[in-house]
C-alpha cells in the first residue's frame, strides 16, 4: 500500500457555528514524510487529528487524501485508508491481544479479495514487529500501560493504512520503547501525522511540524525552519534556548519560566 498525499485546506472545527477551536488551517503533506503537531494544553492538536481520521467533520473548508475529500467517501473506505492511534482507545479488556490486532483486518473484510491466511500473516506480522508474540494470547486488560500502546500501534499497522495518525505515541513508554517505536515509526512507508509533546523528540523525527496555539496554526514547514526561539516562546509561553549538540550538530531546546 502506498503512502498517501494529505491536502488540509482551510479546515476548521468547533462544536458550532459560533464557537470555532481550529481556525482555518491549511497544509499540503507529501506522501511518506510525518508531520509533528506541536502546541501548548488545549492548542487544538487533538482537534486537527479528529478532523484528519474522520471523526469531525470540518465547518469549513476540506481534508484529502490524494485529492479525494474524505467526506465524498464512506467511513468504510477511510479507515481502509486511515488509522488512528489514540490516547483513550474504546477497546475491550476481555479481547486477547491477537484479538485486538485482529480488529485491524475489519475495514478490508470483503470475503472477496482477502483470504482468512492473508490476513493471519498481516495480523502475525503486526505482532513481530511491535514484538508482542510473547502476549499474543494475554487480555488487553491485564497489560501494562506501554504494553497496551505496543498492542493499539500493531492493531493500527495491521489496517494497513495509507495515512496513519498517532495521538503521543511515546505516552505511557519507557525509554528504549520511546525509541523502538520513533525507529519504527521511521521505518514504515506511510505517511504519518503525530502530535508530540516533546520538541526536541518532534525535531528529531519529524519531516515537517505543524505549530498550533490558541486554535490557530503559526507555521508549517520543516523543523528547523519552523521551530524558532521566537516562535516556540510565542506558542509555548516559556523562554527557550536552543543549543547545539556535539558530535551530532542536532540542535536541542531547553525551556525557563
Ligand atoms: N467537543 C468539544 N466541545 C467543546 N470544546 C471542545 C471540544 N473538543 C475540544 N474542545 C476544547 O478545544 C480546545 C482544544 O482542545 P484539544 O483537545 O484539541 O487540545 P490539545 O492541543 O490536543 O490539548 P492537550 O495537549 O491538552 O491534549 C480545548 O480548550 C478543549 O477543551
Amino acid at each position: 500500500m502506498s503512502p498517501a498525499r494529505l491536502t488540509v485546506e482551510k479546515a476548521s472545527w468547533g462544536p458550532d457555528r459560533q464557537h470555532i477551536l481550529l481556525h482555518p488551517v491549511s497544509f499540503d503533506l507529501v506522501p511518506g514524510r510525518i508531520l509533528g503537531v506541536v502546541g501548548a494544553n488545549g492548542a487544538g492538536k487533538s482537534t486537527l487529528l479528529r478532523l484528519l481520521y474522520r471523526f469531525h467533520r470540518p465547518r469549513s473548508g476540506t481534508v484529502k487524501l490524494d485529492g479525494q475529500d474524505i467526506w465524498a467517501i464512506s467511513a468504510r473506505e477511510t479507515a481502509r485508508k486511515v488509522a488512528a492511534v489514540l490516547q483513550e482507545q474504546p477497546t475491550d479488556f476481555a479481547l486477547t491481544v491477537r484479538e485486538i490486532v485482529g480488529l485491524g483486518r475489519t475495514p478490508h473484510g470483503s470475503g472477496f479479495s482477502r483470504g482468512g491466511a492473508q490476513d493471519g500473516e498481516i495480523i502475525e506480522g503486526a505482532l513481530i514487529r511491535m514484538e508482542l508474540q510473547g502476549l499474543a494470547h494475554r487480555r488487553l486488560g491485564t497489560l501494562s500501560g506501554g504494553e497496551r500502546q505496543r498492542v493499539m500501534v500493531a492493531r493500527a499497522l495491521a489496517q494497513e493504512p495509507k495515512l496513519l495518525i498517532l495521538d503521543e505515541p511515546t505516552n505511557h513508554l519507557d525509554i528504549r520503547h520511546q525509541l523502538e517505536i520513533l525507529s519504527l515509526i521511521r521505518g514504515l512507508s506511510v505517511t504519518i501525522v503525530t502530535s508530540l509533546h516533546d520538541l526536541n523528540m518532534a525535531a528529531g523525527l519529524c519531516d515537517d511540524i505543524l505549530v498550533l496555539s490558541g486554535g490557530q496554526s503559526l507555521a508549517f514547514g520543516p523543523p528547523s525552519h519552523v521551530l524558532t526561539t521566537e516562535r516556540v516562546e510565542t506558542a509555548f509561553s516559556v523562554r527557550t534556548q536552543v543549543q547545539t549538540l556535539h558530535p551530532s550538530g542536532d540542535s536541542h531546546f531547553t525551556f525557563h519560566l
